[in-house]
C-alpha cells in the first residue's frame, strides 16, 4: 500500500503559484526524499498533503485514505514536524510534550523520556530559553513519541548541530528498519543521498523527477578528474570544468570510449572516474527544468 499518494494536488495562493499538479506516489517502508531550494513548493505540498491547507484542486491520501474525509483520524496517526519550530513561549519542554501526546490520547512518557535523552533535551526549561536547534528537538520529540506509522518532516536539520544530525538521522533510519514510512523534505542535498532511497526533485511548483537515489545518480555524465594536464580534451559532451591545484576535474555526458582514445593520448598521472554527486544531478535536471 501507499503511504503517501497525491493526485494533481494542486494549490494556489490567490493567484500566485504554490503548486501544481503534484503526482507522488510513496510505497509504506519508503524512505523518501522531497528536495528543492527555497519557495520551490515543499511545504505547501506537505501542507496541502496532510489537509492543513485545502488545495485549489486535486486529491491527497495517507495509506489509501481521502485526507479530506478523515483528517483528524489520519493526523493522529502521523508525525509531522513542520519547518519552523513555534511553541507557546511560557510553556516548559515537558508540558508541550505532554500535551502532544495528550492530543493524541496517548501515554507516550517512556518513549518521550527516551528521545529526550538521546538529543539532550532539558525538559525542565522554557520554550522560550530555547535556542532554534533546542526548539526544533521539541518538536522532533513531539514528531516521533507516539511511534507513527508514517513521518512527515520538513526541514529537520536547519539548526540542529552536526552531532545531533546524526543522532536524529540514527532515530529515523531505526524507526524506518522497524517500518515506519519517513518522508523528509530537504535542500541538503547530502543527507538526502545518504538516507533515503527514493526522492522527488521539485522546482517551481513542479515535480521535475521522482526515481530510486541509484536511478537518480545514473544520468549519464560523470564526473572526470585528471591529473597531468591543465585542460580536459577537446571533446563535445565537457561541461563544468573545474580546476584546482594539479588537477583539472569536468562533467562528461558522452560516450565512455571516445573519452578513453582521447585520454590514451594524454601525458596523465593519474585519472579518476566517478558517479557525480547529487548536488551535481540536481543541477542537471534544474537544467533540463529551464529548457
Ligand atoms: N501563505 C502563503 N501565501 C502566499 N504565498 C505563499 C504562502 N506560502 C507559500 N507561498 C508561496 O508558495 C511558493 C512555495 O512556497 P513553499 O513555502 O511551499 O516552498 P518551500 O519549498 O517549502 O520553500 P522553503 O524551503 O523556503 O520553505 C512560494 O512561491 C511561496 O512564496
Amino acid at each position: 500500500m501507499e503511504a503517501v499518494r497525491t493526485i494533481s494536488l494542486t494549490k494556489y495562493y490567490g493567484k500566485s503559484r504554490g503548486i501544481k499538479d503534484i503526482n507522488l506516489s510513496v510505497p509504506e517502508g519508503d524512505f523518501f526524499g522531497f528536495i528543492g531550494p527555497n519557495g520551490a513548493g515543499k511545504s505547501t505540498t506537505i501542507r496541502t498533503l496532510l489537509g492543513l491547507i485545502s488545495p485549489s484542486s486535486g486529491t491527497a491520501e495517507i495509506f489509501g485514505q481521502d485526507i479530506r474525509g478523515h483528517k483528524d483520524k489520519i493526523l493522529s496517526g502521523i508525525g509531522y514536524m513542520p519547518s519552523e519550530a513555534n511553541f507557546y513561549p511560557a510553556m516548559k519542554v515537558r508540558e508541550v510534550i505532554r500535551f502532544s501526546a495528550e492530543l493524541r490520547g496517548r501515554d507516550c512518557s517512556v518513549e518521550a523520556a527516551r528521545l529526550c535523552e538521546r538529543l539532550e533535551l532539558d525538559t525542565g526549561k522554557k520554550i522560550g530559553a530555547l535556542s532554534l536547534g533546542n526548539r526544533k528537538k521539541v518538536s522532533i520529540v513531539c514528531a516521533l513519541q507516539h511511534q507513527p506509522k508514517l513521518c512527515i518532516f520538513d526541514e529537520p536539520t536547519s539548526g540542529l548541530d552536526p552531532l545531533m544530525q546524526r543522532e536524529f538521522y540514527a532515530i529515523l533510519e531505526e524507526r524506518n528498519a522497524q517500518g515506519a514510512t519517513i518522508f523528509l523534505s530537504s535542500h541538503v542535498l547530502s543527507e538526502v543521498q545518504r538516507h533515503c532511497r527514493h526522492a522527488a526533485v521539485i522546482r517551481e511548483g513542479e515535480i521535475l523527477v521522482v526515481d530510486s537515489m541509484e536511478h537518480l545518480g545514473k544520468t549519464r555524465a560523470k564526473r572526470v578528474t585528471l591529473r597531468g594536464v591543465d585542460a580536459p580534451p577537446a571533446l563535445e559532451g565537457i561541461r563544468d570544468v573545474k580546476k584546482g591545484g594539479d588537477a583539472v576535474n569536468f562533467l562528461y555526458s558522452g560516450s565512455p570510449e571516445v573519452l578513453l582514445n582521447a585520454l590514451a593520448a594524454l601525458p596523465l598521472t593519474d585519472v579518476t572516474i566517478t558517479e557525480p554527486d547529487l548536488e551535481e544531478i540536481f543541477m542537471h535536471y534544474y537544467r533540463e527544468g529551464e529548457k
